[in-house]
């Protein structure tokens, strides 16, 4: 039986913003996956905690973001894992849970860069498909891609979560950054901070 064509594209999504959900889109079509999962990471390991918001929180918006799209789905899959959020361990983990899917791990083109300090990054490589995707300021050279590490074109979204935060903080509109379902939340919860 065919397995079902599965995204993996962690993230700290504090806040989802408008660029993850055009690449999630787009990779859909791009990479042939059936679906894609948005896992939400309670820590990633190479960032530092400061200012990530509540773990359920993150999930919550996450979720009624992609509510529009049932190919999308958010997942808490992280959140019974121990921290921080290793993706080989999540991977190994997803494998074992779900045997009748095929998963592909989705990066940005900066995390590409670092890759190298991801735990375990050459058996993630041996064992999973890569799916990278342009990020503004992180040039890719394809002739150094392994075989199984694919870049495509989803286009340039110029948004990060950094620029949304620093945004409610000043008190500025973002309704244009995020999707209407979870503005009154990302104003509520980032402008507190
Ligand atoms: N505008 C964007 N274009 C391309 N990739 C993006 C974009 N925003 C986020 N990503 C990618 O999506 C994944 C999850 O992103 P993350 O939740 O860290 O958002 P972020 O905007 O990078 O956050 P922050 O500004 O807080 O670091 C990462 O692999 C990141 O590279
Ligand atoms: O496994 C690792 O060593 C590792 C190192 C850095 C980042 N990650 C994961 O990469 C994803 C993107 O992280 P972020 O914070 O850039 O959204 C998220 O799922 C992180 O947990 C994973």
């Amino acid at each position: 039986m065919q397995k079902i064509k599965t995204g993996i594209y962690g993230g700290s999504f504090n806040p989802i913003h408008n660029g993850h959900i055009a690449i999630a889109k787009r990779m859909l079509e791009e990479a042939g996956l059936d679906e894609i999962w948005l896992i939400v990471s309670p820590q990633n390991p190479l960032k530092a905690a400061g200012s990530l918001l509540d773990d359920q929180l993150r999930l919550d918006m996450t979720q009624r973001a992609l509510a529009p799209y049932p190919q999308l789905t958010a997942s808490d899959y992280e959140f019974r894992l121990p921290r921080p959020s290793y993706m080989w361990h999540t991977l190994q983990h997803l494998s074992a849970d779900y045997p009748d899917r095929e998963f592909t791990l989705l990066i940005g083109a900066d995390n590409w860069a670092v890759f190298d300090r991801w735990y375990h990054a050459s058996d993630i490589i041996a064992h999973y498909p890569i799916a990278i995707y342009p990020r503004t300021g992180s040039p890719i050279d394809t002739d150094t891609l392994p075989p199984s590490v694919h870049l495509y074109d989803t286009g340039l979204y110029d948004i990060s979560s950094t620029e949304v935060r620093e945004k409610v903080a000043r008190g500025e509109d973002v309704s244009q950054l995020v999707p209407k379902e979870i503005l009154k939340d990302v104003n509520l919860h980032y402008g507190q901070q």
